[in-house]
């Protein structure tokens, strides 16, 4: 498996949000997760990327247990929140993780990374002179090239319009084929029709 989740259990301020989440996820498959805000998706990416620690329960991504964050490879992030370097142009916040592994190549891959998200020639903009979506897709570009093992989207076309969400529907897939194994939490019906399996927070537990 390339993520097991077991017994995943969270409170917030004595507010049981998760309460006994069990995932297992395959290399290649393409799971969603939706639910209504509030029913707890972000924390759960939280603690599935080691961003969080659950109270009971664990974690394990290719076989390993998490004990915090995870690098990079085995475990890559599209945030809510995005968090893009305001001081580093797209191209630059894509590259960062194959800077970290010190990949020779680090400017070309994420060029052809960011020109597969139709934003190729936005890469030596900074995030202020872009669009918000097309933030979202740097961010998408930062987290797919390394081609994790698993790869956590928390609502991957939230910003983006409908012509650029089909491109970042069409990537998603693509990570999911070569291998990754993909779990998005989103609203988006078009996010769950192109998945292999959909699920739901329902009362905390993950229910198909
Ligand atoms: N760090 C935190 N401190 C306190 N409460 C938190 C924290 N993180 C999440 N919560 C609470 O946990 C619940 C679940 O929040 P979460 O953001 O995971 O929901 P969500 O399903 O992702 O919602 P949305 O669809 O709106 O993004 C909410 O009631 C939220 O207020």
């Amino acid at each position: 498996m390339a993520l097991v989740a077991n017994g995943i259990g969270r409170s917030f301020r004595r507010v049981e949000v998760l309460r006994g989440v069990d995932l297992a996820v395959e290399p290649g498959e393409f799971v969603t997760i939706g639910g209504p805000s509030g029913s707890g998706k972000s924390a759960l990416l939280s603690i599935l990327c080691g961003f969080d620690r659950p109270d009971v329960g664990s974690v394990l991504i290719r076989d390993e247990e998490l004990d915090g964050a995870p690098s990079w490879q085995r475990c890559a992030v599209l945030p809510q929140a995005l968090g893009l370097a305001g001081e580093l142009t797209l191209a630059e916040n894509t590259a960062l993780p194959l800077l970290l592994t010190g990949s020779p190549e680090a400017r070309s891959r994420s060029v052809a990374v960011l020109a597969e998200l139709g934003i190729g020639d936005l890469a030596d903009r900074y995030p202020n002179e872009v669009s918000y979506g097309q933030q979202q897709r740097a961010a998408l570009a930062r987290a797919i090239v390394v081609e994790p093992a698993v790869l956590l989207a928390d609502e991957p076309t939230a910003h983006v319009d409908h012509a650029s969400a089909e491109v970042v529907l069409t990537v998603l897939r693509r990570v999911a084929d070569r291998g990754t194994a993909v779990i998005a939490a989103t609203h988006d019906p078009r996010v769950h029709a192109v998945a292999d399996r959909r699920l739901r927070l329902d009362k905390g537990r993950l229910v198909a």
